[in-house]
C-alpha cells in the first residue's frame, strides 16, 4: 500500500433559515422540515493516506488557540475550545468507516484547523465529516485507481447519513452526481426526515448575513428534548419559493422552532438576538440548536459594518463575523 499526496479543503458552516418539527420518531429523533444554506465561515482540513493503520488527527484553532480564547473571553483550556482527537471526532469516525467500507489497508494522517465554533448550531463537526469523506475518497482513488468513480454516490451518501443528520447536506448535490462544478451554483437545500433527505435548489441571489456566536455551548439533545411537536407545523414551501426568486411576495419570514427551548437553556441567546436586531439587520434568528444567532444584511458592506459595530458593543465574549452564502461541497486541492 502506498501513501497518497495531501488533499485539502475548507469545510463551510451552515445556517438553518427555517427549522420546524413535524413528528417525533420511534428512534428518538424528530422528523424535520429545515432549510439550510452553507456560509463562508470555514474550517481547514488536510489529509493523506498512510501505510500506518488508524487515523492520526491533529487539531488546532485559527489563527491560534490563544487568540480565539481571547475573543471568547475564556481561558485556553475552556470547554468551548475542546475538540476531540479520538473516535469522538466525526472526522476520525467517518474515515474509519470509509476504510472499512472500501476494505483499505493502512490509515490516515489528518490536520484539522478549526474556525467554526463547536456546538454552535453551525454544523462544524458535520461539515468536517463530509469534507473528510470527500477528501478520503479522492486519496483512496489515488492509491486504488481500480475504484469505480460511479460508485462514489452510493457509497458516500449512506456513510454520511450514518455519521449525522446534517452530514449529507455538506456533500452537496450535483457534485455527487459527477456534474462539473460550474453547472452547480447550488447553495441551499430543504431537508426532511432526520435531515438527511435533501432537495437542493439555487438561490436567486447570494445571501449576506452577520453570525454572532455568544460564547455559550448548548446541548442539541437537551434542546430537542424540551421541544414539543406543534399541532399545525409551519411549512417552508413559501420560503423555498422566495429564496429561488419564484414568489410574488417581496418579503419572506424565517423560523426556528428550537429557538424557544434553547433560549431557556442559555442566557446568552436573547442578548445576541437583541444586539443583531439593534444593528439594523433583519430576520434575526438562532441557527440549528444554537447558541449561534444570525441576521440578514442587504449587502456584504452592510454586513461588514454591522459586524464591526457589534464587536465593540456586544457584552462579553463572542465570535462575530460577516458571512455570505456559498456552494457545497468546497473545492478540493491537492498539495
Ligand atoms: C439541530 C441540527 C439542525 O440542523 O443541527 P445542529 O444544531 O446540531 O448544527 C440537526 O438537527 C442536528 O442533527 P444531528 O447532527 O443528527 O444531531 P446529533 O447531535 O447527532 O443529535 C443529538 C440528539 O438530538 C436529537 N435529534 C437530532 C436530530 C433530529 N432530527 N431529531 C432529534 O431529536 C436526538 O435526541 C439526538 O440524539
Ligand atoms: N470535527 C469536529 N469539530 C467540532 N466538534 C466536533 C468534531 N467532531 C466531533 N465534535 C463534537 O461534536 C460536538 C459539536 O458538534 P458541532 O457540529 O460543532 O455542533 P453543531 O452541530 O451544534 O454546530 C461537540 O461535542 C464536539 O466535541
Amino acid at each position: 500500500m502506498t501513501e497518497s499526496r495531501w488533499y485539502h479543503t475548507s469545510p463551510p458552516a451552515k445556517l438553518n433559515l427555517f427549522l420546524e418539527l413535524l413528528a417525533r420518531r420511534e428512534d428518538g429523533f424528530h422528523e424535520l422540515d429545515t432549510v439550510m444554506i452553507a456560509i463562508d465561515w470555514r474550517d481547514e482540513l488536510r489529509l493523506r493516506r498512510t501505510t500506518q493503520p488508524g487515523v492520526r488527527l491533529s487539531v488546532d484553532w485559527i489563527p491560534n488557540r490563544a487568540a480565539v480564547a481571547n475573543e471568547l473571553q475564556v481561558s485556553e483550556d475552556d470547554e468551548l475550545l475542546f475538540i476531540p482527537t479520538d473516535g469522538k471526532n466525526l472526522v476520525v469516525r467517518v474515515l474509519n468507516r470509509l476504510s472499512e467500507t472500501l476494505g483499505l489497508e493502512g490509515g490516515w494522517e489528518v490536520q484539522l484547523n478549526k474556525n467554526i465554533p463547536s456546538g454552535a448550531g453551525m454544523g462544524g463537526a458535520s461539515s468536517d465529516a463530509a469534507s473528510a469523506l470527500q477528501l478520503g475518497w479522492e486519496a483512496a482513488c489515488e492509491t486504488h485507481p481500480e475504484m469505480p468513480a460511479s460508485s462514489k454516490r452510493e457509497l458516500l451518501l449512506p456513510l454520511a447519513a450514518e455519521i449525522g443528520s446534517d452530514v449529507p447536506f455538506f456533500l452537496g448535490g450535483a457534485s455527487l452526481l459527477g456534474a462539473p462544478k460550474s453547472t452547480e451554483g447550488i447553495q441551499c437545500a430543504r431537508a426532511t426526515g432526520r435531515g438527511e433527505k435533501l432537495e437542493f435548489f439555487p438561490l436567486a441571489n447570494p445571501l449576506h448575513a452577520v453570525v454572532l456566536y455568544p460564547a455559550a455551548s448548548v446541548s442539541t439533545a437537551k434542546v430537542y428534548s424540551r421541544c414539543t411537536v406543534p399541532d399545525s407545523p409551519r411549512s417552508s414551501d413559501d420560503l423555498v419559493l422566495a429564496l429561488q426568486g419564484m414568489s410574488a411576495e417581496t418579503t419572506f419570514s424565517l423560523h426556528n422552532t428550537l429557538e424557544a427551548p434553547a433560549r431557556g437553556l442559555s442566557s446568552r441567546i436573547d442578548p445576541a438576538l437583541e444586539c443583531l436586531s439593534k444593528a439594523g439587520l433583519t430576520h434575526c434568528h438562532m441557527t440549528g440548536s444554537g447558541s449561534a444567532c444570525f441576521a440578514l444584511a442587504d449587502s456584504s458592506q452592510q454586513a461588514a459594518l454591522a459586524a464591526k459595530t457589534l464587536r465593540s458593543t456586544f457584552p462579553g465574549g463572542a465570535l462575530i463575523r460577516p458571512v455570505m452564502s456559498c456552494v457545497v461541497p468546497s473545492e478540493i486541492h491537492i498539495a
